[in-house]
């Protein structure tokens, strides 16, 4: 499994934890920052790695920012993804099984690192359900793609 990390000012202390983890987990993944002790815009991170993961060339990505909204707002605007802004350990489970999430938003600011650990860890390791969620994700896709339910 491939992953991409990425956060804007916000949730850097958190992408870093998460990189420890994903490290700890022997996960590949790449860090593509920010590096920044000053303020940046959460899209100018959120949505190139949201489309990175799009592409194929990651199977899943973690985006931070203060609230997890902003990442969540942008990442859900690029075609194939489905970004889940999650803060508990049961909805980490269920995004996974239900909506087949490629994504999930986190805010540094709202929950503190050993629950976001938690919360990711679960996420990775939790498979699609498929069945009738797949259904449901089809119909997200056909809109997506501009066809008719
Ligand atoms: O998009 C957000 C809010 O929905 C993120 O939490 C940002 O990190 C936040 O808006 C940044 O706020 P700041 O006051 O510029 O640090």
């Amino acid at each position: 499994m491939k992953v991409i990390l990425a956060s804007d000012h916000g949730g850097m202390n958190l992408r870093k934890e998460i990189g420890s983890l994903l490290e700890e987990m022997q996960i590949e993944f790449e860090d593509i920052g920010c590096d920044c002790e000053d303020s940046v815009d959460y899209p100018d991170y959120g949505i190139p790695a949201a489309e990175r993961v799009a592409s194929g060339e990651f199977d899943k990505g973690i985006l931070i920012c203060g609230t997890g909204i902003g990442m969540s707002i942008s990442a859900n605007k690029v075609k194939g993804i489905r970004a889940a802004l999650v803060h508990d350990v049961f909805s980490a489970k269920a995004t996974r099984e239900h909506n087949d999430s490629n994504m999930i938003t986190i805010g540094e600011r709202v929950i503190g690192a050993g629950l976001a650990r938690e919360i990711v860890k679960t996420w990775l390791e939790t498979d699609f359900q498929a069945g009738r969620h797949a259904n449901r994700i089809g119909k997200i896709t056909k809109y997506e793609t501009n066809e008719t339910l």
